[in-house]
């Protein structure tokens, strides 16, 4: 390009436009004589093989970018060293050797231009027309050489000018040359680095590939591990369970083993026990027949026991009295007392020395005789010795009564309740221990009991229900069962079943606090009302095909002192009037009157069933030894003598044949 700038513009025009006709004029000038410029100044006409590399030069430096690189290309191709003829391309051969072949067409043009223009042949004797064209053609040569004259000093100028510029190119082409050859040997170098390059690039290829390779086999590998380790815990945990199943059955073959040694053990011992069982059968059934013959001589003298026990009973008499002297409290030390004497077993003196100054002087002494007497130092368990056969008499089917009756304060409620503790216990919890001390020998017999308790209160002749602790009580009136009227109940009145002592000192402890609470609210009531603990026993016997009801009532009677205020004087009234009235009965019992005033008192009313001669009665006279209870004390010993002057007919049982 550098090339082109210093051409003169219509050189450059030629140049561009026609390469052949600017060498045909070069070519041409190298013809002139007069011109003989340097060989080597003339590019490409000394020889065929200078020119062909001159012009192949000249066309190298005027080559196209294409070419230059399809030379590079050529240049950068694997280090092979190219023989100088085969390295070419063939089209370049070729256009290197058209300029050549331009150039030596050149002459030819020339000859041809010069020579003479066809026409008719001149004879050779016409000399003149021969002449005349030599004219011609000497004006036409002559005009040709003018104007190749001009021509030449142009073109002369133009070489001057293009020599120039072939200098500065051929020193142009010096320097790209070299630079070439530089651009060469950079370029050899760059291959060759290019080429290492290339061949690491291709030994990192096929690192590359190798890894890619060993990363595909490892992840095949990996993939594998993974299925392998997954396979390995599925394994563990089989291995695991299977090492537990073998455990367990290591441990059940060892049971199985012991069982096996503990069976052949059993087993001997099964056979030996089978002897012995088939002994033992012979002697149960041998037993068996003891026993019921034993059953049988046990019921025998179980009944034979009952009456008896009964026949003693009736021979003592069915209304038994027994008087309880009360020991005076510390409280009560100072007080003044009156004198008794325990005569023998069943007779009691006492005695009281009236004050001179008194309306009554002189000595005062009375003697009462009982079936028993309990002195101060008598235990509830004394007590209860002599009391026991008239509950075990309740146990036989039969109704009872036991009644404590005294003036306020003489010790009723101690001995039929008691107080703290089993050793303090009174008649009415040891009755009820009794009772099922009893049940467990009754059941041995084929006794089946149901036992079923109730506690009322009778104050001022109407009855209140101590298991009801509600204020507003409901109407309780006695009743009878059946037409018979052998048999009573109080209606509304609530009865629970006990099944044990523990539930009956429950209930009677609920009874009472309910009687207290009454107490509070109506001073002092609880001593002025009699209070009945209700045991009913219900008994049945499928082998025998027996049953009996039979009821105990434990009275805890009112005191029976007289009162001194109103209040008290309306209580006194209705307390002397069942007092009274209970006397009448017993008395109406003992002369066998053919009429029986029960229902004169609500008392007798509810006592009926067992005041009448299908029964056992006992009263307990409580007494104090206080000198200034002596009157009420003597009052109480004349009632329970009265009591105990009445012997009742002999007592019937309650008992019923079944058809089960
Ligand atoms: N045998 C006895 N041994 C010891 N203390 C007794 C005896 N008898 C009664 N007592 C005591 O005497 C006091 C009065 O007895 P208790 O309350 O039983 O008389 P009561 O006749 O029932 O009187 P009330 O008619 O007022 O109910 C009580 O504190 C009681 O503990």
């Amino acid at each position: 390009m550098h090339c082109k700038s210093n051409l003169p513009p219509r050189f450059l025009q030629n140049v561009q436009g026609h390469p052949s006709i600017v060498i045909n004029r070069v070519l041409k000038m190298s013809r002139i004589p007069k011109i003989t410029p340097a060989k080597e100044n003339r590019p490409g006409l000394s020889n065929t093989k200078t020119n062909n590399v001159r012009s192949t030069r000249t066309i190298g430096n005027s080559l196209s970018d294409a070419d230059k690189k399809c030379l590079l290309l050529n240049h950068t191709k694997p280090i092979v060293k190219p023989s100088t003829s085969s390295t070419v391309p063939a089209a370049r051969l070729k256009r290197a050797a058209t300029v050549p072949s331009a150039i030596n067409s050149a002459p030819k043009a020339a000859k041809i231009e010069r020579k003479p223009s066809a026409g008719p042949r001149i004879p050779a004797y016409d000399y003149k027309a021969r002449f005349n064209d030599l004219l011609e053609k000497h004006k036409a040569v002559k005009n040709e050489l003018t104007e190749l004259k001009d021509k030449h000093l142009e073109v002369s100028d133009d070489y001057e000018k293009f020599k120039d510029i072939s200098e500065s190119s051929v020193q142009e082409n010096k320097i790209l040359k070299e630079k070439l050859l530089n651009a060469m040997t950079e370029l050899r170098q760059i291959t060759s680095d290019y080429d290492s390059i290339k061949l690491d690039k291709e030994l990192q290829k096929r690192e590359i590939e190798d890894l890619h390779n060993k990363t595909k086999i490892l992840e095949d590998v990996t993939h594998s591990l993974k299925l392998k380790s997954t396979e390995f815990d599925r394994l563990k945990l089989e291995y695991d369970d299977l090492n537990r199943r073998h455990t367990s059955l290591k441990e059940e073959t060892e049971a199985l083993r012991v069982l096996t040694e503990q069976l052949k053990k059993v087993s001997a011992e099964h056979q030996q026990l089978k002897e012995d069982h088939k002994v033992a059968l012979e002697a149960i059934t041998k037993t068996k027949c003891d026993y019921e013959a034993l059953q049988n001589i046990i019921d025998t003298m179980y009944r034979d026991q009952r009456i008896l026990r009964n026949t003693v009973q009736d021979l003592k008499g069915n209304i038994r009295v027994y008087c309880r002297v009360r020991p005076p409290l510390e409280s009560e030390a100072n007080k003044p007392l009156y004198n008794f004497n325990v005569l023998d077993a069943c007779s009691i003196e006492i005695e009281k020395i009236e004050l001179l100054n008194s309306a009554r002087k002189g000595k005062s002494q009375h003697t009462f005789t009982f079936d028993g007497i309990f002195t101060p130092h008598s235990s509830q368990e004394d007590v209860f010795a002599e009391v026991s056969p008239m509950v075990q008499s309740a146990l036989d089917g039969y109704n009872v009564c036991i009644f404590a009756y005294g003036q306020t304060g003489s010790g009723k409620t101690y001995t039929m309740e008691g107080g703290c503790g089993v050793e303090q216990y009174g008649i009415i919890p040891r009755s009820i221990n009794m009772i099922f001390e009893c049940m467990q020998d009754l059941r041995r017999m084929g006794w089946e009991l149901t036992i079923r308790a109730s506690f009322l209160e009778i104050y001022n002749e109407v009855i209140y229900d101590l298991l009801n602790s509600n204020k507003e009580q409901e109407n309780h009136d006695i009743k009878m069962v059946n037409s018979k009227g052998s048999d009573l109940y109080v209606s509304n009145l609530r009865e629970e079943e006990v099944k044990s002592s523990h539930d009956f000192i429950r209930l009677l402890i609920f009874a009472q606090r309910n009687r207290q609470t009454a107490a509070t609210l109506n001073n002092e009531r609880s001593s002025r009302s009699h209070s009945v603990a209700q045991i009913k026993i219900s008994a049945i016997n499928e082998k025998r095909k027996e049953k009996f009801t039979s009821h105990l009532n434990l009275v805890d009677l009112a005191g029976s002192e007289s009162g001194k205020t109103t209040q008290r004087m309306d209580e006194t009234k209705h307390i002397n009037r069942s007092l009274s009235e209970l006397s009448k009965v017993i008395l109406s019992l003992q002369t066998n009157q053919s009429h029986i005033p029960y229902r004169n008192s609500k008392l007798t009313h509810l006592l009926m069933p067992s005041l009448g001669g299908n029964s056992k009665t006992l009263m307990l006279v409580n007494i104090n030894q206080f000198d200034v209870n002596f009157n009420e004390t003597l009052n109480s010993l004349r009632f329970a003598t009265n009591v105990n002057s009445c012997r009742m007919v002999k007592a019937k049982k309650n008992l019923t044949m079944v058809d089960f």
